[in-house]
Order: structure tokens, then sequence, then C-alpha cells
């Protein structure tokens, strides 16, 4: 009789149950913390009935935070700190896993699979790097073999790798859920995410795929962060309180938005190599406004998101009353989500709690989606972006 690796027979299984549960994991540019969502999948494709079980955002400590950003989004980096986080964090991410089922009561062993975007490190494609005889490149750390072993669980990860190998940047993957869990025949709706970097899919009323459109539009909260931590030893602007406390400063933000990317044509993606404390200060330089007020400083890369978003929308998204959905952090950033309301005076703005996805959880259910779509879907054709199935397989024996 023939006999095959009972990794295989297991996977067999699991893409044939009816009903599927699966932990879907985001760690953002934002390094705030891993997002953990539980989520149930019956079907695929347009087909799926989804449900949010449970979610949970479990904060890094500051020393993580610290050693991750040793690597991050930097140029120049020690090859031997990669290679240990790459280890360390799929480990870390698995006791954060068990941490999170312990807490909610459920048995590992209940839970089919885990999908894991692992932590972006660095974020290259070709129009950021300019090396004509290289590819687009991402790079995520914390490999899906150490998340399968410390759990127990089958485990889907590094999905963008795929994405790039078929013709895209490797970002954003938004539009591959977005379309299956957001659009609404007879409505034009953008769901805009604002994490550390800003990205949108454009879903129009009458459901045709090829024109959707799923780009990053520019820095989200990565910026404020920045100037928030330098400036203020905080993490974030919480509410918007230090931006309201200061003026945009009119010379900084021309500046700031003065760059090839916003010309670009979308889909096109960027990241914290590009909008960085280095891009704010060149641009101070070019202006003669190094010694602002930390406040307007603050105020004015609040304003610098915001515009970037409008600018995007006004010039690329032209279609008369849309449905404008927020997630991410920066749903609460008050600054900017009250310029955007101003902005937008035709359009509906909300977060996603109104399609019944928590605004904070959308990433992590995103990538759960995914590895639900691995297990037992079919490569989709969306506007011009890769139909693949993305994702690499771990098994836990
Ligand atoms: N109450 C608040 N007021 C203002 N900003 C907030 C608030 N709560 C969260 N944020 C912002 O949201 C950020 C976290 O957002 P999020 O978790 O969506 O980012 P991420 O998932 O790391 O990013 P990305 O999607 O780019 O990978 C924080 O760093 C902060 O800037
Ligand atoms: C390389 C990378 O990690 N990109 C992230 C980042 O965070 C927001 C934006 O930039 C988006 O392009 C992407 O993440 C989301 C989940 C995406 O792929 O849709």
């Amino acid at each position: 009789m023939l006999s095959f690796n009972k990794n295989l027979q297991r996977l067999f299984n699991i893409a044939q149950k009816t009903t599927k549960t699966g932990v879907g994991l985001m760690s953002g540019t934002s390094l705030d913390g891993l997002d953990i969502a539980l989520c149930s999948f019956t079907g695929n494709g347009t087909q799926t009935q989804f449900g949010l079980l449970q979610f949970v955002t479990i904060p890094y400590p500051q020393s993580f935070k610290d050693e991750v950003q040793r690597v991050f989004a930097r140029k120049m980096a020690d090859l031997e700190q990669i290679t240990l986080l790459n280890a360390f964090i799929g480990n870390y991410h698995g006791e954060l896993v068990l941490e999170a089922l312990a807490g909610w009561g459920i048995n590992a062993d209940t839970v089919d699979f885990i999908a894991s975007h692992g932590q972006t490190i660095y974020h290259a494609p070709k129009r950021l790097h300019q090396r004509a005889d290289y590819p687009n490149a991402t790079l995520q750390i914390g490999d899906g073999d150490h998340l399968a072993v410390k759990t127990g669980i089958l485990t889907i990860s590094d999905f963008r790798q795929k994405h790039i190998a078929a013709g895209g940047e490797g970002a954003p993957l938004a539009l591959y859920g977005d379309v299956l869990l957001g659009g609404k025949p007879g409505e034009n709706r953008i769901l805009l995410n604002i994490g550390g970097i800003a990205n949108l899919t454009y879903l129009p009323a009458d459901g045709d795929a090829a024109k959707v459109l799923c780009t990053d539009v520019g820095p989200g909260n990565t910026l404020i962060d920045a100037a928030c931590r330098k400036y203020f030893n905080k993490a974030y602007d919480q509410d918007s309180m230090i931006a309201y406390q200061g003026n945009v400063n009119e010379d900084l933000l021309r500046a700031l938005l003065h760059h090839p990317f916003f010309e670009e044509a979308a889909p096109k993606t960027t990241g914290p190599e590009l909008f960085s404390l280095t891009y704010v200060e060149q641009a101070q330089l070019r202006t003669g406004t190094e010694h602002i007020k930390s406040e307007d400083l603050v105020c004015t890369l609040s304003m610098f998101t915001a515009v970037a978003i409008e600018n995007f929308i006004k010039t690329n998204v032209r279609v008369d009353k849309p449905g404008i959905f927020v997630s991410g952090g920066g749903a609460k950033n008050l600054f900017v989500m009250a310029h955007l309301k101003q902005a937008f005076t035709n359009a509906s703005i909300a977060d996603t709690t109104g399609l019944g996805i928590d605004p904070d959880a959308k990433e992590a259910i995103l990538f759960s989606l995914l590895g639900n779509e691995a297990l037992c879907g079919e490569p989709v054709a969306i506007g011009n972006n890769p139909a693949v199935l993305m994702g690499k397989f771990s098994f836990p024996g």
C-alpha cells in the first residue's frame, strides 16, 4: 500500500473540512504588538462565510521593540541580529498564540491552522531600490516552522513572496480580503487602512473585479509615531492631543508632499524605508523649518498623512458619494479623521464596524482569510493583481 507523510494526510483532512477554525496573525509596521484573530470559515472565495470568534492585540514590551528597531527598515543592519530575530519571533509569536488561546479557554487541538504575516523588516519594491537587475523584494521574518512546532498547529506564512514571484510588489494584500468581505453591489466603497502606512482598496458599485484598485497611498502613523518617540518620549499621539496643540507649517507640508511616489501610477507600495524621520529632516532643511516647535511638527506630519490620502482619492478614485470605511490604529487619530471628514463632505466616512469588521482586527482577519484560501481556494483575478494563492506550509511534526 502506498504510504505517505502523515502531515500531508492531516493537511488533506483540514482542507476538506466544511468549517475551519483559523488564527490570523499580523505584526505591522507600527511595531505596537501582535494582532491575533480567531476566525471560522465555511467555503472559500466569494462564497466565504466568515466569523470573528475572538480578537486580541498583545502589546510588545519595549525591549522587544528595541531589538526589532535595530534592523527595522534599515539599509545597513547586523546580519546576526536578523538571523536570531527570525527564529526568536517565530517562537515568540507561537507563545503569544498559546497565551491568547488559553485566555479564551480554547484548546490548541481545535484550531485547524495559523496564518502568520510575520514581521516586515525591509520592503524594497523596485521603485525604492532602483537597481535594474533586481526584482521587487520584501522580507518578513518570524519563521513559520517555529510557530508550528511551538503551537502544534499547521502554520501558513510568508504570504508576500508569491505575490512578488507572480509580478506584484508583495503588497498590499488587503484587496484579496476586501473584495471577499467588503464589497456591496450598488455602492462605491473605499476601504482605507491607516496603519504605519496608509493603504486603500476601491470597490466599485458594479462589482467589476477588473476595476478594483488596491494600493498604498503614503504614510499612515509611521512619521507621527516616530516624531512622538523622538520629541515627546511617547509611542504615539494619543487622540491627537499633541497635534491639536500645534499648527500646520505650510512650507514644510508642501515639501513633504513633494516626492515622485505621490505622482506614480497605482498600484504602488512604500514603507518606513522611505517615509522616515530622515525624509522629514531633509524636507525641513530644504524649507528652513528645522527649528519649528515639536507640536507644530507633529501637527504638520498628521496633516501630511491626511492630505496624502485626500489627494490620492480625489485624483484616482473619482466617484460620487463613496462610502469610506476606515480601519487600523489611524481610525482613532482624531486629527486625521477630522480632516478627511472635512475634505469629503459628499462621502460617508466611518470605521469598518459598520461592515461587521472590527477596525483593529481587519489585517489579522485578512491573513486568516488568506490562510483559508491557501487551504481550499482558487486563485482570483482582481484588477491587475497576480491571481495566485499565497503562503507556505509548516507542519508541527
Ligand atoms: N487613540 C489613538 N489616537 C491616535 N493614534 C492612535 C490611537 N490608537 C492607535 N493609534 C495609532 O495607530 C498605530 C497602530 O496602528 P496599527 O496597529 O493599525 O498599525 P500596524 O498594523 O502596525 O500598521 P501597518 O498596517 O502599516 O502594518 C499606533 O502606532 C498609533 O499611531
Ligand atoms: C510590506 C508590508 O508589510 N506592507 C504592509 C504595510 O502596512 C500597510 C501597508 O504597508 C501594506 O502595504 C502592507 O500591509 C497590509 C496588511 C497589506 O498587505 O494589505
